[in-house]
């Protein structure tokens, strides 16, 4: 179908930047028409160039910044936002806390949905939080290399100071690379499906200090596996933990089921609250503890915990938020679809002598219905899904078995909005206001905390 577009590629003019979208790209309009341009940000202008033309909007490059915004950083590298690692660190950060309290804003009142959003608690250093790093390893100019993709490119930048990650990790990410350089490791080749390291993972604790350090690869055969192994825990003491992880498909998931200790323990320790918890290599740990903390620590203040209440834990992980809670309330019930997470969540309750909560296997939609149809009673439900949110089937069962609150920790405003809507018609109403916690400094993602309490 011929496009109706006004402009056409390479078409190049001048315009005031007139929003953010929810990828952090800055939107310029000509006679209407929106053009999404990266490193853009409302109330600049641009010299534009069009890169590419869809039905209904555009894609442009900054030709040339005519003027700054106040609320520009100018102290960012630029490999950070060209290749996604960081889409909002051109923002100023007060400038980012206040982008995502009004993207939540937004999205609901597009909901028709009320509510008060309260301004994102942010971080006091929001740089180098992330406790864990999944780099790509591919060959570059003959040379294999870790980085992170141009956005919405497979084409690797090489980057070895990645500014959102806990420094250590970086440190790890280029040691690792010269032991699988200096052992002439195969980088993987996606387009050719051929090659050995695909993506080189490190977890380390922030309290523990503990390291892991998991290469994931194409193949079962690691050559030279002894060598690498030792070089690594000589360079890098943190180290308490390697792990072979073997990915043979062809896809764009990250890591596969399949994950061999190459040495030490087949989990890391990190503490949250002051316990301790087991975390292996496949499940999900909050990446940015030190707000996790506060995160955790405000749903449960919300939630009105009572000593006899029955708390069940949706999406419960490792068991973070039941662990954390279990010794405020009578019982707590977890589910958790990743199996090895199910068992570190186990070992975590004995671990820190926690009776009172048991961890479920399975699906939150389908256990949530099973629960209900078993006539559980709980007093509060917490419910943390991952960014597609919840299902219809859970929202009914849940809310039919009346707990007094549901607390709804969010990592996709959209989701979120969405099923308010459901929530609230099934008989609740929002408490208070939605809090925003910024996990995800300098990048689009937002974090927040609803609570939903029953209709008198
Ligand atoms: C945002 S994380 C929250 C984990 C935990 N509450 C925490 O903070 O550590 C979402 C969790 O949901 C799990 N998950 C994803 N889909 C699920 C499903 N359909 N049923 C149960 N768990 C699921 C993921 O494996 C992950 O552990």
């Amino acid at each position: 179908m011929k496009s109706k577009a006004p402009v056409i590629k390479n078409q190049e003019f001048e315009a005031e930047v007139v929003d953010l979208t929810y990828q952090g790209l800055g939107v310029v309009k000509f006679e209407d028409f929106p053009i999404f341009v990266v490193n853009a940000i409302p109330g600049e202008v641009v010299k534009v160039g069009i890169t590419k033309v869809q039905k209904n909007f555009a894609f442009g490059r900054v030709i040339k910044r005519l003027k700054d915004s106040p609320n520009r950083n100018h102290d960012v590298d630029q490999d950070a936002i060209i290749t996604g690692i960081a889409p909002l660190a051109n923002l100023k950060y007060d400038a980012q806390l206040e982008y995502k309290q009004n993207q939540i804003a937004e999205l609901f009142k597009k909901q028709h949905v009320e509510a008060e959003i309260a301004p994102t608690i942010g971080m006091d250093n929001p740089v180098g939080y992330r406790n864990k790093a999944q780099i790509p390893v591919r060959e570059v100019k003959g040379e294999l290399t870790t980085g992170f993709y141009r956005r919405n490119s497979h084409n690797l930048v090489p980057i070895e100071d990645y500014y959102i990650q806990d420094p250590e990790i970086d440190k790890a990410i280029i040691v690792v690379r010269d032991i699988l350089r200096k052992y002439h490791v195969p980088a993987y080749d996606e387009f050719k499906h051929q090659g050995v390291i695909r993506t080189v993972m490190v977890r380390r604790g922030y309290y523990s200090h503990e390291m892991m350090v998991v290469l994931v690869t194409r193949t079962k055969k690691l050559q030279l596996v002894d060598e690498i192994v030792r070089e690594i825990t000589d360079a890098l003491p943190e180290v308490k933990s390697i792990i072979q992880n073997i990915n043979p498909a062809k896809t764009n998931v990250i890591m596969g089921t399949e994950n061999n200790v190459l040495w030490g323990n087949k989990t890391i320790k990190d503490t949250l609250f002051g316990k301790q918890f087991e975390i292996g290599p496949l499940s999900f740990y909050q990446v940015n503890p030190q707000t996790t903390e506060q995160l955790y620590k405000l749903a449960a203040q919300k939630a009105e915990l009572k000593a006899d209440d029955l708390v069940i834990d949706a999406y419960s992980g490792i068991g973070t938020i039941s662990l954390t809670i279990a010794e405020q309330v009578r019982e707590v019930l977890g589910v958790e679809i990743i199996e090895g997470a199910v068992e570190d969540a186990k070992r975590n309750a004995k671990l820190n002598g926690i009776k009172n909560v048991r961890f479920t296997l399975g699906k939150a939609e389908e256990q949530m219905v099973a629960w209900q149809e078993a006539e559980v009673q709980p007093d509060v439900i917490f419910v943390d899904p991952p960014r597609k949110g919840l299902t219809p089937e859970l929202i009914d069962a849940a809310t039919a078995m009346a707990p007094a609150k549901l607390v709804y920790i969010s990592c996709n405003p959209a989701t979120l909005v969405r099923d308010a809507a459901q929530i609230i018609e099934n008989g609740y109403h929002i408490k208070g206001e939605v809090q925003p916690v910024d996990q995800f400094p300098q990048t689009t993602h937002i974090e927040s905390v609803t609570v939903f309490e029953k209709n008198a």
